[in-house]
């Protein structure tokens, strides 16, 4: 008997605090058995790549950001992309993974990913695949978890981004825009903004108006206040416009990438106010490094709680953080919609309570 680890989806810090403490807590209960991790996401279910994971293996992983066994955020093996005579198709290829897995005698499939992944594993579950999900992503878009692991280290980042914007933009009294992550929900903008301290904060779930954003750089002006921080997730748009798309990439099923506001908000804020304006895009920082203590924490308690729920009897579950208390819910709770962030929260009227704008008034 043998258990199959996977991470899918972008990368995230935590991703290597739960494989050491799935592999652990595995050893621990079942020391003569084995834990198989597939390489790159889903990728090598399909191909069959993979590696045995000892608890020698997970020395030192803790602290490590990535993941030891790597990502894919395209490998979708219900539609997986091939050339046939010059042309892409998508090909279902659930069959060569469910012989894969039974090729390693694999009991259960640990599936650490976000919506995507997380889709994909409800997906197998239901052609009779047992696995259980374990949620990730920078942008805690998941549903039915308070969080996902990797959200708490990108904020951290973003709001280290924010302070150093800050003293640059007092010296030279400009507006300094930072675009973060975020397609479709707008958690990192907004706990990074509230963090650090940001003036106007831009997310995809509350459409803005240009009048409204000018009025607020304006306003500080008025005030004395030559420069201002603007944080803007990469899926904001104006009343009425579209979100910025970067590129397709035509081989994934969720091929949009964005990317671009930042720049238009700036020179349109440089525009209206008569200051000047510069843009920073923080990218992929947002998922690289180490992470907080907060998600090895997190992390360390939903690869126990994996195990454990596994253990009870549990199948086609995903780990969750729900009133502080980690529990076990349907994939199909986590991934029936995306988790926005909803407009009359409390930590929304909080940021409004101290002045910032959402470029809705
Ligand atoms: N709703 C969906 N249903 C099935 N597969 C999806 C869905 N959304 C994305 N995917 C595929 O799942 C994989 C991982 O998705 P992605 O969004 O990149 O990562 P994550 O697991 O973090 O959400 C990709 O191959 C993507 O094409
Ligand atoms: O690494 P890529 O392919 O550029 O993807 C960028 C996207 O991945 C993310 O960082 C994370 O998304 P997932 O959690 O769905 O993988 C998004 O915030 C961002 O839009
Ligand atoms: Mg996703």
């Amino acid at each position: 008997m043998a258990i199959g680890i996977l991470t899918g989806g972008g990368d995230c810090p935590g991703l290597n605090a739960v494989i050491r403490a799935l592999v652990k807590s595995f050893y621990q209960k079942l020391p003569g058995e084995k834990v198989i991790g597939f390489l790159d996401g889903f990728r090598g279910l399909i191909d069959n790549k993979s590696v045995n994971l000892k608890t020698q293996d997970v020395v030192g992983l803790l602290p490590k950001g990535g993941t030891i066994l790597g990502t894919s955020n395209r490998d979708n093996p219900f539609k997986f992309p091939v050339m046939v005579n010059g042309k892409l198709e998508f090909q279902d290829v659930s069959d060569t993974v469910i012989a894969n897995l039974q090729k390693h005698n694999i009991e259960v499939l640990f599936v650490i990913g976000g919506d995507g992944s997380l889709s994909i594993a409800h997906e197998l579950s239901l052609k009779g695949v047992k696995v259980i999900g374990i949620p990730k992503t920078i942008d805690n878009d998941l549903e039915a978890t308070e969080f996902t692991f990797g959200f708490d280290s990108a904020v951290r980042t973003a709001t280290k981004a924010l302070d150093m914007l800050h003293t640059t933009a007092e010296s030279h009294h400009r507006i300094m825009v930072l675009e973060v992550m975020g397609r479709y929900a707008g958690w990192i903008a907004l706990y990074s903004g509230l963090a650090g301290g940001a003036d106007v904060i831009l997310i995809p779930e509350i459409p803005f108006n240009w009048e409204s954003v000018c009025r607020k750089i304006q306003k500080r002006k008025a005030e004395g206040k030559h420069f201002s921080i603007v944080v803007v997730a990469e899926g904001a748009h104006a009343q009425g416009g579209e979100r910025i798309v970067a590129k397709y990439i035509k081989e994934s099923t969720d091929p949009v990438r964005l990317g671009g506001i930042g720049q238009v908000v700036a020179e349109h804020l440089s525009n209206c106010t008569g200051l000047e304006s510069r843009v920073t895009v923080l990218g992929h920082l947002q998922r690289g490094g180490g992470p907080t203590p907060f998600d090895r924490i997190l992390a360390t308690r939903f690869g126990v709680a994996a195990v454990n729920a596994w253990l009870a009897g549990k199948y086609n579950v995903m780990v969750a953080l729900q009133g502080g208390k980690i529990t076990a819910v349907p994939i199909s709770e986590g991934i029936k919609k995306l988790k926005l962030v909803p407009l009359d929260s409390e930590i929304i009227m909080t940021a409004k309570a101290t002045g910032i704008s959402f470029g809705d008034d």
